[in-house]
């Protein structure tokens, strides 16, 4: 009988004797190697490697592997987001490449890890590493790239449970209070190569920048009743999370803005953004090929966000009012439809998703369909008009830095033209940064307030030489030529 001590007997016990056995070892090695290149076919060779390679490595590997890509399923995965704020505060000396960058609203220097870049990090005694890979591929035959991005989180297999219990939900408390400290809010837009992709995921595309736009509600030349009813209506939906529940309503609010172009619309929604510190998703509807994609797409966007489709009027897909638009059909090809749209609105897909406001704009109002007009569609629709007394004070105070108490000769005059002229905001404002010296700006505003005062009066006494003759005009002309008519009348 073999037994363990003859086994033991065997062993190499010596230096030299160990040195010879490994390398009898290596040569036996060596020798399948060889034969194994020469009598199987390289593509079964491969297969045989693989296997092995499969089979055995667990048992020698003590590492463990998370992979954590940018989305999970249709929708961003908040443990990716949150892993690269996170790393920012973890970059050490083991890391060598690094991307920063600054913009003039910021006032430190920004920096992330490119990619492939390690970055290391300790939790709990447990040593961790992470690495920021991206991965390019072809879409089809076209000369379109998907892109995937995703971090690596690689420790020792033992700390499985520690790291999926406790390191990753204090990674997402961390970049929470981050987040906080630093309250950046970003600006989604999709990149434009997936416009007409069916078989993109419609998930990748969302690029996000910071959204530095300076706009606040004290910046805005509201009137003061609506810019108090917008903040207070903002503050109710964002308090009412319990509400929404009970009364069975996704927790979503629809705003419209319209108006004509240059009275700020683009501007609130910036600033409804900077009070809420909600992101942005700028969703322009012709990137869309299908209801399909728009679904995907949106279910992309995140919780605590506003969904914006600016000129909505203008858009492929088919909002218009029907009734007053005889060309509508032209558009038929397009697969983008209204339904689509409102479904997620305040359909099925309404219920994804936590704290969305939608806003939607548009300088024709008159020219939407009415189904989205309809109640409960667009929660609060907001009316954007040209620049009044009160909106003048409020831009002469930011661009010029006049108020009550150093209050300038020119505004009574200009106060007076603009209540009885139709100047944007936009128009206001362009005017008041052109000099810095109050009365060349003030006197550069009130020429333009008469010149466009004259215009409109103008086209008033155009029109109204242009206007048919009435009623009374044509049976006064009928009773001139046929006299027995116009009496019988
Ligand atoms: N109500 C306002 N308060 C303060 N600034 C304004 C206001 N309206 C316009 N502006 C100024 O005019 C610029 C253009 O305004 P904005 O882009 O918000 O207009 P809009 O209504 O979105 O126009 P459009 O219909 O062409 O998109 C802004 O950057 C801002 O400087
Ligand atoms: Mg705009």
């Amino acid at each position: 009988m073999f037994s363990l001590n003859d086994l033991k007997d065997q062993m190499p016990t010596t230096p030299s004797a160990l040195l010879s056995a490994y390398a009898s070892f290596t040569a036996f090695m060596m020798l399948v190697r060889s034969m194994a290149n020469e009598h199987i076919p390289a593509p079964l060779r491969s297969y045989i490697y693989k296997a092995i390679n499969y089979i055995f490595a667990p048992f020698f590997s003590v590492e463990f592997t998370l992979l954590i890509d940018q989305y999970f399923g249709m929708t961003r995965n908040q443990v990716y987001d949150a892993a690269e704020v996170y790393l920012r505060t973890k970059i050490g000396p083991s890391t060598v490449r690094l991307r920063v960058g600054k913009t003039p609203w910021k006032k430190t220097i920004g920096v992330t890890i490119d990619e492939d870049e390690e970055v290391a990090d300790t939790f709990d005694n447990v040593k961790l590493r992470w690495r920021f890979l991206v991965e390019t591929k072809k879409l089809g035959k076209s000369d379109m790239t998907s892109t995937k991005r995703f971090f690596e989180l690689t420790f020792c297999k033992k700390h499985k449970d520690k790291v999926l219990k406790a390191y990753l939900p204090f990674v997402l408390a961390q970049a929470d209070a981050i987040k906080a400290e630093e309250n950046v809010v970003k600006l989604y837009t999709r990149h434009y190569w997936s416009r007409s992709d069916e078989d993109d995921d419609g998930c990748s595309e969302w690029g996000s920048v910071n959204l530095e736009h300076p706009s606040t509600f004290e910046t805005m030349a509201l009137d003061t009743e609506l810019k108090r009813t917008i903040m207070e209506d903002l503050e109710m939906f964002v308090r009412r999370r319990e509400f929404y529940k009970k009364v069975g309503k996704a927790w979503k609010r629809g705003y419209l803005l319209y108006g004509p172009p240059g009275t700020g619309k683009s501007s609130l929604i910036a600033a409804m953004a900077n009070y809420l510190k909600f992101n942005v998703y700028d969703l322009e509807l012709a990137s869309i090929s299908s209801d399909a994609v728009l679904k995907r797409v949106l279910l992309s966007t995140t919780n605590r966000s506003i969904l914006v489709i600016e000129d909505i009027d203008c858009c492929r897909v088919d909002v218009r009012n029907r009734a007053s638009d005889s060309d509508s059909d032209s558009d038929s090809d397009n697969q983008v439809t209204l339904s689509g749209l409102l479904n997620f609105i305040d359909g099925l897909w309404s219920s994804c998703g936590d704290e969305r406001i939608i806003v939607f704009t548009t300088n024709h109002k008159d020219r939407l369909d009415t189904a989205l007009l309809r109640p409960g569609r667009m929660d609060v629709h907001i009316h954007l008009s040209y620049c009044t007394t009160s909106g003048f004070r409020i831009l002469a105070s930011n661009y010029l830095g006049i108020g009550d108490n150093n209050r300038h000769c020119r505004c009574g005059e200009i106060e007076g033209l603009i209540e009885s002229t139709e100047v944007t905001p936009a128009e206001v404002a362009e005017e008041l940064m052109k000099s810095e010296d109050a009365d060349v700006a003030l006197q550069g505003l009130v020429n333009l307030l008469k010149r466009k005062k004259a215009e409109s009066e103008k086209k008033k006494l155009l029109i109204k030489n242009k206007k048919p003759r009435g009623r009374k005009g044509i049976t006064k002309l009928l009773g001139f030529i046929f006299p027995a008519i116009h009496s019988d009348a």
